[in-house]
């Protein structure tokens, strides 16, 4: 088992703390404010709710989480210490000599710090090549971006680690080659702010306008494809060149005030404050992360789908498929959480995602007879010809569901397979499906491979020996 130990509980580390446990390390948390227990408590439901809604798969069984008073006690046995203290850089150098005296030599010791160069976080300490920044997104367990940043100090054998280590846990570390302040995301990040900042001041647009022209616009288009790529679109057919001819100029013009930051004196920030109060107040903050953490896994889904950016992240951290049991029995074909955007107005799944997982058990199915990427890109699939959905009960966002496939005909052309949805023990619906195997080429009903038809007729005559399943052969109303 895998451990790390998270030194400050606030928004990040308590945001490291819910994807390192939901990733099934054991978590063990340092922070001295009496309240942090609570708090990661609260992060920790909000991550509950949200994670596994971005995997097609179970996720693995979740670590044990423990709050220690002692610092040497929480980081002693940790594989990885996070370090997510507050943005003071003598804190951060008095954590760090404590935590040297008490980890393992071999531990990585991974700093959140939104500005801190590596080598600035190094100063002072035993032994300098075993810290090194691991700059996170909030919410740290949705966002799969990982500034992850070295000083001469590290060796790349570390470096390796720790890439090895944030992939595991479904992150997408970014190796910024060149230590600089506030890394390369944080830059944007501040510029735009800064920005921000002048426009309120100088009254041309209030907080939430200033938040609609981001998210109407631009920052949709931000959050698939970044900036150059972006821009290069923009060119038109001409691309990058004829972007930067026709608007290379503008850089000249006062577009921007960047270096020249109003000072926050008490009158803005309470303009700030009183503007934010209107635009978002009616919501607490554990209500808005929630409407946030729904909408990014929304999307991040969507690019998922298309195997795209953040969306192939999420791809490539997948668990593998549920193993092919023991084959005279159901087999399993589906193991996963009910995603956020699968339940509907009612507050439950919706009836389409029924047949979705369903049709993800069919899938599934085809791929152990031997029906896969390879084999359908050689001119041979399966087709759906007729379907029967029973739902039985009802079931919620987050749930664990487990669909197991039995064989009714594994014949010719003819694959008839019926599935059965349960949440644990409590069956949820069933799908019976009647698939005929077709020739991609010429859209028509054709006879499969030897190696598939002769593994279908092997499960088939296995499951013959199965009771018919409760509903199958059922008609509508028909009980
Ligand atoms: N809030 C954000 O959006 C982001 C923050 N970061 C970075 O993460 C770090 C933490 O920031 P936040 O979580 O926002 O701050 P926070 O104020 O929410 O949490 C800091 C936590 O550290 C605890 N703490 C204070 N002294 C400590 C000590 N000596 N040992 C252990 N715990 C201690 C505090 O009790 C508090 O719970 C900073 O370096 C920040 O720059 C990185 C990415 C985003
Ligand atoms: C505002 N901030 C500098 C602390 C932001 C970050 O460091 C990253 C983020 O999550 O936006």
């Amino acid at each position: 088992m895998s451990v790390a130990a998270i030194l400050g509980g606030g928004v990040i580390g308590g945001g490291w703390a819910a994807r390192f446990l939901l990733m099934g390390w054991d978590v063990r948390v340092f922070d001295p404010d009496p309240e942090a227990e609570r708090k990661i408590g609260e992060v920790l439901d909000n991550a509950r709710r949200a994670l596994p809604s971005l995997s097609d798969r179970a996720m693995p069984a979740e670590g044990a989480l423990s709050f220690h008073s002692d610092l040497g006690d929480a980081v002693g046995p940790a594989d990885w210490i996070q370090e997510s203290v507050p943005e003071r850089l003598e804190i951060k150098h008095k954590v760090f000599a404590e935590v040297q005296m008490a980890c393992r030599a071999d531990a990585v010791i991974g700093s959140s710090t939104s500005g801190f160069k590596p080598s600035e976080l190094q100063q002072g300490a035993a032994r300098p090549g075993q810290i090194v920044v691991a700059h996170p997104f909030n919410p740290v367990y949705l966002l799969p971006l990982i500034e992850l940043v070295p000083s001469a100090a590290n060796d790349a054998a570390l470096i390796a680690r720790a890439k090895d280590t944030l992939t595991s846990i479904g992150c997408f570390p970014l190796h910024v080659r060149k230590e600089i302040d506030a890394h390369i995301a944080d830059r944007f990040l501040e510029a735009v702010w800064r920005e921000a900042l002048w426009l309120v001041k100088d009254g041309v647009a209030t907080t939430e306008e200033i938040d609609e022209a981001i998210r109407m616009g631009f920052g949709l288009r931000w959050a698939q494809m970044g900036l150059f790529e972006t821009y290069r679109i923009a060119g038109g057919e001409a691309g990058m060149a004829h972007f930067i001819a026709q608007f290379g100029p503008c850089l000249q013009w006062p577009w921007t005030k960047l270096m020249d930051v109003p000072e926050l004196t008490d009158e803005l920030i309470d303009q700030i404050a009183s503007q934010s109060n209107a635009q978002s107040g009616q919501h607490s903050i554990r209500e808005l992360e929630r409407i946030r953490d729904t909408n990014l896994v929304a999307m991040m889904r969507a690019l998922k789908a298309q195997d795209w950016g953040a969306g192939a992240v999420l791809n490539r951290a997948e668990p593998p498929a549920p193993e092919v049991g023991d084959i005279s029995q159901p087999l399993v074909t589906v193991e996963r959480a009910v995603p956020l955007d699968w339940t509907d107005y009612n507050g439950h799944m919706n009836e389409a995602r029924y047949l979705q997982a369903f049709g993800d058990a069919t899938d599934r199915f085809m791929e152990i007879v031997g029906c896969d990427a390879d084999y359908i890109a050689s001119g041979g699939s399966y087709f759906t010809a007729e379907t029967h959905i029973r739902h039985l009960d009802e079931v919620h966002a987050g749930a664990r569901i487990r669909v197991e496939t039995q064989v009714l005909l594994g014949e010719g052309k003819k694959m008839h397979l019926f599935h059965r949805m349960f949440e644990a023990e409590r069956e949820l619906a069933t799908g019976e499906h009647m698939l005929i195997h077709v020739s991609l080429e010429t859209r028509r009903a054709s006879v499969p491979s030897d190696a598939i038809a002769t593994r279908l007729s092997e499960i088939a005559a296995a499951h013959a020996a199965l009771p018919v399943p409760d509903g199958a052969g059922a008609a509508v109303g028909k009980r």
